[in-house]
């Protein structure tokens, strides 16, 4: 089933809906005009249809809230920002859509923040769905029939498309045409359908996973990087802001510091530590009050948690400090190897915490330093030069 949430350009006053994902609420069909006309001159059968290809409800999901919604609201990635912002003026002045985006990088950085920051921008609809609600063609024909001129379609885990949903893609991105096969067996034929032209949004924490041949049909690929410190203060103060949280800006930049790099953990940190203030009747967050907050939840001030300091110390008491293989380490502390590479290992690796040698990981004397342990070990990054 196809789930889809549109934003528009103009609803910032309107509910916020829900990002798509497979749990909300369908409420209402989506028209399938030129499918349905096809139906009507007997070329398809009502059941080669998408039935299920709904809009999600309304929703007012504690995320889409906080999301800046204009491009100069949109703190850090300075780069990214310069690239979008050149791209958005010269398809408005050419009045063409917008080239199809990849944005790849971790979980909680900005990309489904900056699709519907585009989609603003540019004064059109976002449609979002979620690669694994397109399971079957009809899902994706579904929704390519109903973008409007300019629209953007934003498939949020985007390496996850089925293979048959994601070949109807390539047609659809590179001519705005429809090709579907209509019927089975002997009788089967293939009809083209035009499309108005439109912008694919992908998101993945994963681009290598993803197949050339789509890799290939965007215009505009671009990675999303880690936020400094100073970045993540300012998104505090304005989450705290939205939240009508009292904050000094030294409790904001401590918050910020414990963040990893990352808005979504530094918005769910604050959440944390105004719940903490409100408990103790503590009045404005301050450094030392987010200090004692973030100890109580088990967040270090490098902003490792529980999860983090087991994969490194587990790491150093059974393997030495490495190398370790992504398996291995996955098997001696129970978490799943794809959440160990896709979620805590990108942060490790930026700090300096971790390297990634063609052996395996090895743990360096930073985060043997930093966890306590004895820095002159063997097995440390110090073998990394021997690799
Ligand atoms: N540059 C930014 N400025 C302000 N807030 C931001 C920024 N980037 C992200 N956020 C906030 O962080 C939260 C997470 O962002 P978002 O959902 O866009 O991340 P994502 O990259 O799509 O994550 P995922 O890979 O898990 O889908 C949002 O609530 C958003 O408000
Ligand atoms: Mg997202």
């Amino acid at each position: 089933m196809a789930i889809v949430s549109s934003h528009t350009a103009d609803d910032s006053a309107k509910p916020k809906r829900a990002q798509s994902k497979p749990s909300a609420q369908p409420s209402e069909a989506v028209e399938l005009q030129p499918l349905l006309s096809l139906v009507k001159g007997g070329e398809m059968q009502p059941e080669d249809l998408g039935d299920e290809v709904t809009e999600a409800a309304p929703s007012t999901a504690p995320e889409d809230t906080l999301r800046p919604q204009r491009l100069q609201d949109y703190i850090g990635q300075s780069s990214l920002k310069e690239v979008l912002g050149i791209a958005i003026q010269a398809a408005q002045s050419r009045q063409e859509p917008l080239d199809h985006l990849l944005l790849y990088g971790p979980p909680g950085l900005g990309k489904t923040t900056m699709a519907l920051i585009l989609a603003q921008e540019m004064g059109v609809t976002c449609k979002i769905t979620t690669a694994p609600a397109l399971e079957r063609p009809r899902d994706i024909a579904g929704l390519l029939v109903n973008l409007k001129p300019g629209d953007v379609l934003f498939i949020d885990e985007i390496h996850r498309l089925p293979r048959v949903t994601e070949e109807i893609l390539y047609p659809a991105m590179e001519d705005s045409r429809l090709d579907i096969t209509i019927g089975k067996g002997q009788s089967a034929r293939t009809r083209s359908i035009p499309l108005c032209p439109f912008t694919l949004v992908g998101a993945t924490t994963r681009v290598g996973a993803l197949s050339s041949p789509l890799r290939d049909r965007f215009g505009l690929i671009q990675r999303l990087r880690f936020y400094e410190i100073d970045e993540l203060q300012p998104i505090v103060l304005r989450t705290a802001d939205v939240l009508k949280t009292p904050i000094e800006p030294a409790g904001a930049e401590e918050i910020a510091r414990r963040a990893r790099g990352t808005p979504r953990i530094a918005n769910r940190l604050l959440r944390r530590v105004r719940d903490y203030a409100e408990v103790k009747r503590a009045g404005p967050i301050t450094a030392a009050l987010a200090a004692e907050a973030l100890e109580l939840f088990n967040v270090d001030p490098c902003g490792l948690d529980w999860t983090d300091r087991r994969l490194l110390s587990v790491m150093i008491e059974n393997f030495g400090g490495g190398p370790v293989g992504l398996d291995t380490m996955a098997a001696s502390t129970g978490e799943d190897p794809q959440t160990i590479e896709e979620v805590y290992e990108p942060y490790l690796l930026q700090i300096g915490y971790l390297q990634r040698t063609p052996r395996g990981r090895v743990v360096t004397p930073a985060a043997r330093r930093h966890l306590g342990y004895d820095e002159a070990l063997p097995g440390d990054g110090s073998q990394m030069t021997l690799l």
